[in-house]
């Protein structure tokens, strides 16, 4: 891909062995940014295209050989010294056993355990989008027994984060139902974040989702979570998504849905073209099905979010 000519265009790779456990390494420290941690990866020949220059540094740097890699997150960052755009790809699937081949610290570590290490700043949003699955549930439904339902299709179906946005219960059932369904999800390592509009105690839930409105009266993320999403629609709530520390977001509707029949889909090409400059995780929403997987990665979302489609 073409980039101004003072962008470094860097491939990096996101490599997980069988157990799930990512591949870090130290940079050296006479390097940019040296002596941080660092996904291995590094930065395009002329002319090269990104997959092989991947490929390339990996068997570099790392001593292996890439067999298939899926697009993970693009970040642009400006160092001061030097502006990147790295191309962030997942690395399930790979030859030959990982060594440092350019005598740095390497360590195989768990997704949870990235925050134990100094990564450059550019990384954060890497850290995030490594953790998330790629799957965001949210979990409706017209009666407390139908969302306890739901929130168990949801499980079996193998999803692992739930946004918990059940409107329709009263005030009385909504704490009762969010303990029931916290219960659940916890005994199948389910994350749930709960909606910011509910106003319910989330302190044993993992996170919480703010809608496009509740985001935009915020000007600094909520304390205390493991992961604070938004709803977003336009680039102006992304980039205030990004500007208070979203650990991610959700983006819609990206096509024309029942819910939502005035309000114009985005279409992916838009869709693709506002995630250019979200640097955060992007889940794809609206008139969407796990189908949808490959295209939305595709054009640079984390994954697919989405109420009925998760509940076939
Ligand atoms: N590989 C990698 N580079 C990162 C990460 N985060 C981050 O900000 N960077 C920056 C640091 C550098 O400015 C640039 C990567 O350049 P590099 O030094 O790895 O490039 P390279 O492997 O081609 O090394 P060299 O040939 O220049 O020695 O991207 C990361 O997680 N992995
Ligand atoms: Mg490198």
């Amino acid at each position: 891909m073409l980039q101004p000519n003072n962008v470094v265009h860097v491939a990096v790779g996101v490599v997980r062995d069988t157990s799930g456990r990512i591949l870090i390494a130290r940079r050296a420290q006479h390097a940019h940014q040296g002596g941080l941690w660092e996904f291995p990866g590094g930065k395009l020949e002329p002319g090269e295209p990104v997959l092989q220059a991947l490929a390339r540094e990996l068997e570099e740097e790392v001593g292996i050989r890439v067999a298939a890699a899926e697009p993970l997150i693009k970040i642009h960052h400006d160092y001061g010294d030097r502006r990147v755009l790295l191309d962030v790809w997942n690395v399930n699937s790979f030859s030959g056993e990982a060594r440092p081949c350019e005598g740095q610290a390497m360590q195989w570590v768990s997704a949870y355990q990235l925050s134990d290490f100094a990564f450059p700043a550019a990384n954060l949003p890497i850290i995030a989008a490594a953790r998330l699955p790629a799957y965001y549930a949210i979990l409706e439904g017209a009666d407390a027994e139908s969302i306890v339902t739901n929130c168990r299709r949801i499980i079996d179906s193998g999803v692992k984060l739930v946004q918990f946005r059940a409107k329709t219960l009263t005030a009385n059932d909504k704490q009762t139902v969010l303990e029931r369904v916290l219960q659940q999800c916890r005994h199948h390592a389910v994350e749930v974040l709960v909606n910011a509009d509910l106003d319910l105690d989330i302190s044993q839930a993992q996170g919480i989702h703010l809608s496009s409105r509740a985001l935009l009266r915020l000007d600094r993320r909520p304390a205390g979570m493991r992961w604070v999403a938004a709803s977003c629609h336009t680039a102006a709530e992304l980039q205030h998504a990004l500007a208070i520390g979203v650990d991610f977001a959700v983006l819609a509707p990206v096509m024309p849905t029942a819910s939502h029949p005035d309000t114009p889909p985005l279409g992916w090409q838009r869709f693709s073209e506002l995630l250019e400059n979200a640097n955060l995780p992007v889940f794809a929403l609206g008139g969407l099905s796990r189908q949808d997987l490959v295209r939305a990665q595709a054009a640079g979302a984390q994954g697919i979010a989405g109420i009925s489609s998760f509940l076939a």
